[in-house]
C-alpha cells in the first residue's frame, strides 16, 4: 500500500499558490480575497471555515468570514450576497453548507455571480465543467484530481465508481473523471442509495471515491486488489481520547482496506487538505482573471 498524503501535496502546492499570490499582490497592489459566509454554529462548519480562513493568511490572501445566526431570513442573505457581487475587493465568495432548513441552497447557490463561485457550485460552473470549459471546479473533486496528478495514478481506462453522488462532491467527481482529459478518461460508474448490488459495483473497480458520510461503508471485501482508494467521508465521533474532544473517520475502513489497495487516502490527512487547496487556487484564479476575465 502506498499513501496518497494529502498533507504532504498540500503543502507543496500551497508553497506554488504563496509565490502566486506574491506576483499578484505586487502587482495589483491587493491581496486576493476570500470571503466565507457562515450561518449558524454546526461544528464541523465552524472547524472548516476556520481552517480555510487560516488557510487563506498562510498563503497570503485576505480572508473574511461573516457570521450570522440561524433565524437569519432567506432574503437578506441573498441582499448579502448580491452586495458582495457588486464589490471589485472582493475575489470569491463561498456560503458554507449546510443551511438551516428554511434557506433554499439552490437559490443561495445561483445568487452567487459565478464569476466569484469559488466552490464552483453554480449551474454555470457546473456546465461549464461538464463541457471541459474554463470553470471553477468544485473544491473537493478539484482537490482529489490535484492528489492524482501529483502521484501520477494512470486513470485513462480505468474503471472508476463513485459512492454517492451530491452536487458538492460525488455529482461533479464522476463528471471529472470521465471527461477527456488528465487525470480522466476513465470509465465512470456513479452508485448511491438506489444501487442495485453496490457491492459488486465497488468489487469491479480500478478506482473507488467513497464519498457517503458513514464510517467504515466500504469493507475491504467490497474492494479489489490494488485498487486506489479514495476516501471522502469525515464523520466525526465524540472522543476522550483527544484534546478537540472528537475523532475523525473515513467513509473506508482503513486498516483494512489499505491490505489490498495500491493506494489509498488517509482521514484525516487526506482529501479534506485538498479541499482547501482546491478552493485557494480557485480564488487566485479569481483574482488573477484567468478563467473570467474581469
Ligand atoms: N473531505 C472533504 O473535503 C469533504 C468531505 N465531505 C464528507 O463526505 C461525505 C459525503 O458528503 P456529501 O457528498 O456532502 O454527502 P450527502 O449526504 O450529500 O450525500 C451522500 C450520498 O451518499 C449516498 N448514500 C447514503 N447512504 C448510502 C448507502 N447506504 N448506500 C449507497 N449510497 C448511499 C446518498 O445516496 P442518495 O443520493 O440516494 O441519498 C448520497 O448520494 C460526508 O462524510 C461529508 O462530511 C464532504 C465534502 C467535503
Ligand atoms: N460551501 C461549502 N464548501 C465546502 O467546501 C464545504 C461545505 N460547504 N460544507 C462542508 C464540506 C466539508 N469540507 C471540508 C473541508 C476541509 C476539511 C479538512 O480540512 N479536513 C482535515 C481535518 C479537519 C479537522 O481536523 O477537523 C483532514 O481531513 O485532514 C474537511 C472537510 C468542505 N465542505
Amino acid at each position: 500500500m502506498n499513501l496518497l498524503d494529502g498533507k504532504l501535496v498540500s503543502a507543496k502546492i500551497k508553497e506554488d499558490i504563496k509565490v502566486e499570490a506574491a506576483a499578484f499582490t505586487a502587482q495589483s497592489g491587493r491581496k486576493p480575497h476570500l470571503v466565507a459566509i457562515l450561518v449558524g454554529n454546526d461544528g464541523g462548519s465552524e472547524t472548516y471555515v476556520a481552517s480555510k480562513m487560516r488557510n487563506c493568511e498562510l498563503v497570503g490572501f485576505e480572508s473574511t468570514n461573516i457570521r450570522y445566526t440561524v433565524d437569519i431570513t432567506e432574503a437578506e442573505l441573498i441582499a448579502k450576497i448580491e452586495e458582495i457581487n457588486q464589490d471589485p475587493t472582493i475575489d470569491g465568495l463561498i456560503v458554507q453548507l449546510p443551511l438551516p432548513k428554511h434557506i433554499d441552497p439552490d437559490k443561495v447557490t445561483e445568487a452567487i455571480d459565478y464569476r466569484k463561485d469559488v466552490d464552483g457550485f453554480h449551474p454555470i460552473n457546473l456546465g461549464r465543467m461538464q463541457r471541459n470549459l474554463p470553470c471553477f471546479i468544485p473544491a473537493t473533486p478539484y482537490g482529489i484530481m490535484l492528489m492524482l496528478d501529483h502521484y501520477k495514478i494512470e486513470t485513462a481506462g480505468k474503471k472508476a465508481v463513485v459512492v454517492g453522488r451530491s452536487n458538492i462532491v460525488g455529482s461533479p467527481m464522476s463528471i471529472l473523471l470521465a471527461r477527456n482529459s488528465n487525470p480522466g478518461n476513465c470509465t465512470v460508474t456513479l452508485t448511491h442509495s438506489r444501487t442495485a448490488n453496490l457491492e459488486a459495483e465497488v468489487l469491479a473497480a480500478d478506482i473507488v471515491v467513497a464519498a457517503i458520510g458513514r464510517k467504515n461503508f466500504v469493507t475491504a471485501e467490497m474492494v479489489k486488489e490494488g485498487a486506489v482508494v479514495i476516501d471522502v467521508g469525515i464523520n466525526r465521533e465524540d472522543s476522550t481520547e483527544t484534546k478537540s474532544g472528537f475523532k475523525l473517520y473515513g467513509d473506508v475502513d482503513f486498516e483494512a482496506v489499505a491490505q489490498k489497495a495500491s493506494w489509498i487516502t488517509p482521514v484525516p490527512g487526506g482529501v479534506g487538505l485538498m479541499t482547501i487547496v482546491g478552493l485557494l487556487k480557485n480564488t487566485l484564479e479569481a483574482a488573477k482573471g484567468t478563467i473570467y476575465a474581469k
